[in-house]
């Protein structure tokens, strides 16, 4: 197995005021992944992100992110070649008048010649979806749909292996979420970029993810394949959250007949047809 991209061990962070918003946590994330963390508001979601990304360093335990280990001396510069977390809000993390300065933000900050800088901002561009033609225009002026790309954009220019993307889908209509969505899946797929996507969404979490993260409390409470964690009604209940409808349908229905495991409409029907075709065929003997 490859090196992990991410290697959390025993990690607890506890805010200057006494709270203890993670006690230990541990868990491995391979390059590639693509990774869905969930939990009831208060659970450590954006706390740990900030400690993969050494906005906020663990008040004991360790991180190692790319093969780094985040100390108390880590800056964020040195990791942001590796990680970049785009906020819940696009609008807290845009803040230049012209959207090709706001792409281009990060990348001048590593000193690079214009040049390079300026291939960053257009490759970021084309991968986020962003015409050139709005190069000149303010971020504010544009849809939430594009701001959410503008601010990824802003990372992606970094080039960073792993992308932290914050509730995505807030705010956002069907059409919306699964553009941003399938932009997420394009970058792990395509490019390769490893993603953990922070969502209070079961059915974007059932249709995009591979892997849960689920916490409570600070811990985790589950870690697996997301058909595990999502058909664990004890453990999604205990997450303050509920399963795809979907697969709430399928456990009511769980018998010996339907397996009480699915997540997708199809995969309901086809058990439900798989019945009915065995009820007929039980008629016609009968
Ligand atoms: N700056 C802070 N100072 C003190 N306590 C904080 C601070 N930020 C968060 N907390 C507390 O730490 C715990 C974890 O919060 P965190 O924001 O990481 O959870 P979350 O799962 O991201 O929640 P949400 O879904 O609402 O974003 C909570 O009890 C929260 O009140």
């Amino acid at each position: 197995m490859a090196e992990p991209i991410i290697e959390v061990t025993g990690l607890d962070y506890r805010y200057e005021d006494g709270t203890q918003a993670l006690s230990d946590v541990s868990f491995t994330i391979q390059p590639h992944e693509f990774v869905a963390l969930i939990g009831t508001n208060g659970s450590g979601k954006t706390t740990l992100s900030k400690c993969l990304n050494g906005i906020l360093k663990a008040t004991g335990g360790a991180v190692v992110v790319d093969g780094l280990t985040i100390g108390p001396s880590t800056r964020s510069a040195q990791l942001i070649k590796s990680i970049g977390y785009v906020f819940q809000n696009p609008d807290h993390q845009l803040f230049n008048n012209r959207i090709y300065d706001e792409i281009a933000y990060a990348p001048r900050n590593l000193h690079l010649a214009a040049e390079d800088v300026d291939s960053r901002v257009r490759e970021a561009a084309r991968i986020a979806g962003i015409p050139e033609r709005l190069f000149d225009d303010h971020p504010f002026f544009q849809t939430k749909g594009i701001r959410q790309r503008i601010a990824i954009a802003s990372i992606l220019s970094l080039r960073p292996k792993v992308i932290i993307v914050d509730e995505p889908t807030t705010g956002q209509d069907y059409r919306q979420s699964r553009e941003v969505m399938d932009f997420l899946r394009m970058l792990n797929e395509t490019a390769g970029h490893t993603i953990i996507v922070i969502t209070h969404d079961m059915e974007i979490v059932a249709e995009y993810t591979q892997r849960v993260i689920a916490m409570t409390g600070g811990r985790i409470l589950l870690d697996g394949a997301t058909r595990e964690v999502l058909t664990r009604a004890d453990v999604i209940a205990q997450a303050d959250l509920m399963p795809p409808l979907v697969t709430q349908l399928a456990q009511g229905l769980a018998d010996d007949r339907f397996s009480g495991t699915t997540l997708f409409a199809e995969e309901l029907l086809a058990e439900w047809r798989r019945v009915v075709g065995a009820g007929e065929e039980m008629r016609h003997v009968g």
